[in-house]
């Protein structure tokens, strides 16, 4: 019988996450095979997802296996072990853009049906859905979350502040939210008092009822919710935010989640691009709507869809737009230079980092003009968006956060087996015409009903029970073992908080809580509460569901930290095994552009490192591998040693970049191995490679930094050329030449 080594499954994924995995897996790799413990790679980029989903339309040799599946396998496995970087959650035009690309390559995967008529287009609108938005996390997120700051990452940011903007009792800046008609509204929910199969319909007008989804099995004890949001009440908010900073004066920006929320928030997205672009959708919207502009998709749509049409016409809507920006307020940018506005693609502004960004910039975004403003920051879904009003209402007394001195929010969010939002995909409607939204039970029962009228967009979210009480344990063991107050921030006014609470209350008392400091608060006590701790030095643990869990996590770690890359964060599967994140961001675009136009990567690995040396003491801990402990702890100190020597990437071209910063990694792991005396022959593999790094410090850093300053060429943007990405990637000789000799 032949024993399996122990593995960890590190993921391809996209953008400068992937960029810096070229660099950094051969140097794990080196490293791990000393220990006997294989790191194997899963691709789960998008273009992967997208030829995984249609292997029937691809050559043999083109096709590949359905590697998101397989890990969506292995989460069930109590000995999995994968490490998670970034992906792109695709907004539906960087979905075209990968497909267009494919297509080009070679690769004959169907194009995106943009308006499916046929029963073939609808098949294949279908199984693009599979591909679009938050498609990967929620697979594979079949745990709850406990993201937090080492106590070396937070020691080294409060030694070395990074920089705040200043905030001012007399900023303007504020969030705009709705007051009704919006899901908080109209939220209702329950608790099933059995299993049970559930379907959702509309009632219309004239008595005929449509189904929209024929089934969804419940378990007993697992709470559902139903609610919409009104299109009338959105464009009514959208039109008086509108006039009011217009008439006050103020910029407007908009912040949205159409990745993760992929049904619902690409439409609240496209109803503020027609309420500000109103005149120019009421002169051209026919022509728009025959040229198949997509206003979801944003304004990038109808530039992409006016090439099409003579010069002429194409200026005259040049015009046009020019002129609802005249009228209307000014609108915050995303690239002044380039004239991209917020309101260009749904994936630009995304409310998680930029809410964030902007409350460290001392309330502002930047202006047309290339300049700093105050900006009303509309956040439609009130849901949530009253804690950022809270945070910034502090700020104004209190002024902005001092990273030397502040304390910290670590984070234990509920979002396992599909939990609330990340369950709702395949529940959010955008209703087709008046009527009763009703979901109903297997025996006729109506179990929940809305008045909805066309174009209102309904949804249900689930959280199964498991989950709740796993959450729960994992929340009252943070707080236990850091000796940090936990607060849980949950709502009881929320028809689905309400319920939650209950059970809270119920599964706290499964726990000793001798000595554990537990509340409960609504958000914005919570949020008050959280921050006259944090400003006294102060941690406060925050427990929340699905979506403060994403917000929390980038808008505390960019305060205290700079960025929420350093964060470490781990997923205990439900079933044993572990899901190690990196850090708590994205893909960062910006930073693949900074790349490819001047060959420098400003992605900082920390997040890698960190989610690394976890995943090394579990194979340690599964196995009792004393070389995987070893690893672990060696790994720990280099990173340590990396942060206290400031071997961090820099973002400024020419110096240190993303691969000289692995360059460090790699010496000081090598060199706190060959010091290291629990293992002489484990030293003893080490001590050239020490010793090589060392003596060749100078030049590799040298060869590495030489490169920089020229367009590079990674022959793909979705689907880069493997090998013109690895020699990009690995450019000391030097240094692969070292690593080579390892083995
Ligand atoms: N876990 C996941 O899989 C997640 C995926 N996403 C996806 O990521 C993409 C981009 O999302 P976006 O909202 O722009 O957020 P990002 O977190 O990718 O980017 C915002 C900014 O954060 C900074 N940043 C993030 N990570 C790092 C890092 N490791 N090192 C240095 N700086 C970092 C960068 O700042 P600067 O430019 O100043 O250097 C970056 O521009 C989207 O496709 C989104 O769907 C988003 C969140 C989580
Ligand atoms: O799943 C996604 O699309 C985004 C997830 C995210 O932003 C997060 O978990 O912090
Ligand atoms: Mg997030």
């Amino acid at each position: 019988m032949t024993v399996q080594n122990p593995t960890i499954i590190y993921t391809l994924t996209d953008e400068a996450p992937l960029l810096a995995t070229y660099s950094l897996l051969p140097i794990v790799k080196t490293f791990t095979q000393a220990a006997g413990i294989e790191v194997t790679q899963s691709d789960i980029s998008v273009a992967a997802r997208i030829l995984a989903e249609f292997p029937d339309y691809l050559t043999e040799t083109q096709r590949v296996p359905d590697n998101l599946a397989e890990l969506g396998r292995l989460t069930q496995v109590s000995d999995t072990n994968i490490i998670k970087l970034p992906n792109i959650s695709a907004s539906m035009p960087q979905l075209k853009a990968a497909i267009t690309e494919l297509r080009a390559k070679g690769f004959a995967v169907p194009e995106y049906p943009e308006n499916p008529q046929t029963d073939a287009e609808k098949q294949l609108l279908t199984r693009y859905a599979k591909v679009l938005g938050s498609a990967v996390n929620p697979v594979l997120r079949e745990g709850n979350s406990d993201r937090r700051a080492p106590p070396a990452v937070k020691r080294y940011a409060q030694k070395n502040p990074h920089s705040m903007g200043k905030w001012s009792p007399a900023s303007r800046t504020h969030v705009s939210f709705m007051r009704r008609g919006d899901f908080y509204s109209s939220e209702k929910s329950m608790t099933m008092d059995r299993n049970c199969d559930v379907r959702m319909e509309l009632v219309m007008a004239n008595g005929q009822v449509m189904r929209l989804k024929e089934k969804t099995s419940l378990l007993k004890d697992e709470i559902i919710d139903g609610m919409f949001m009104s299109k009338k009440a959105l464009c009514a908010f959208y039109e008086e935010q509108l006039a009011d900073a217009k008439e006050t004066g103020i910029m407007l920006s908009l912040h949205v989640k159409a990745t993760m929320m992929k049904v619902s928030h690409p439409i609240v997205f496209g109803h503020a691009v027609k309420v500000f672009f109103k005149d120019l959708f009421a002169k051209h919207g026919e022509l728009f709507a025959q040229l198949g502009v997509n206003p979801n998709n944003g304004m990038s749509s109808v530039y992409e869809k006016i090439q099409s049409l003579p010069a002429e016409k194409r200026a005259e809507i040049e015009v046009d737009i020019q002129a609802c920006y005249a009228n209307q307020p000014e609108i915050a940018m995303v690239d002044s230079d380039k004239g991209i506005t917020n309101l260009h693609a749904p994936n630009d502004v995304i409310v998680d980092a930029s809410m964030p960004a902007m409350i460290r910039n001392g309330g502002k975004m930047w202006g047309v003009d290339g300049k700093l403003k105050d900006t009303k920051a509309v956040i439609p879904e009130s849901t949530f968006a009253r804690i950022y009003q809270e945070m910034i209402n502090f700020c104004k007394t209190n002024g902005a956060f001092d990273p030397a001195t502040m304390g910290s929010v670590p984070n234990v969010g509920l979002m396992a087996q599909q939990a609330e939002e990340y369950g709702s995909h395949d529940k959010t409607f955008e209703v087709p015409a008046d009527g009763v939204a009703r979901i109903v039970d297997d025996q006729g029962k109506v179990l929940m009903e809305q008045h909805v009228e066309a174009g209102d967009i309904w949804r249900m979210c689930q959280v199964k029970d498991a989950p709740i009480r796993d959450w729960v344990k994992l929340a009252v063991n943070r707080a236990r073992q850091s000796n940090t107050p936990a607060v849980f921030w949950l709502d009881p006014y929320r028809p689905h908080e309400a319920e939650l609470i209950k059970k809270v209350n119920l599964y706290l008392q499964d726990h000793d809580l001798t000595g554990v400091e537990i509340h409960i608060m609504s958000q914005m006590r919570a949020m008050r509460f959280t921050l006259e701790r944090i400003v006294r030095g102060m941690d406060t643990i925050s427990v929340t569901g699905n979506i403060l869990r994403d917000y929390l996590t980038d808008l505390f770690p960019i305060m205290e930290l700079g960025t929420s890359a350093k964060m470490l964060s781990i997923v205990p599967l439900m079933a044993g095994g572990s899901l190690f994140e990196t850090g708590a961001g994205g893909s960062a675009p910006k930073h693949v552009q900074q790349l490819t136009g001047e060959n420098h990567l400003r992605w900082d690995s920390l997040g890698e490192f960190l989610a690394l040396a976890v995943s090394l003491e579990e194979v340690a801990i599964q196995t009792g591998s004393p070389r995987a402990k070893i690893l672990a702890t060696t790994l720990d100190l280099a990173t340590g040693k990396l942060l206290d020597n400031r071997k961090s990437p820099s973002p400024r071209t020419g110096q240190l970049d993303t691969r000289g910063s692995h360059f460090y990694l790699a010496m000081y792991w090598a060199e706190a191995l060959a010091a290291q005396t629990d293992d002489i022959e484990l030293a003893a593999q080490f001590a050239p490679l020490a010793q090589a790094l060392t003596a060749n410090e100078q030049t590799i850093v040298a060869e590495l930094n030489a490169v920089q300053g020229q367009a590079v060429d990674l022959g793909g943007y979705y689907y880069a050329d493997p090998a013109k990405t690895a020699a990009v990637m690995r450019p000391s000789a030097t240094f692969n030449a070292a690593l080579a000799k390892v083995y």
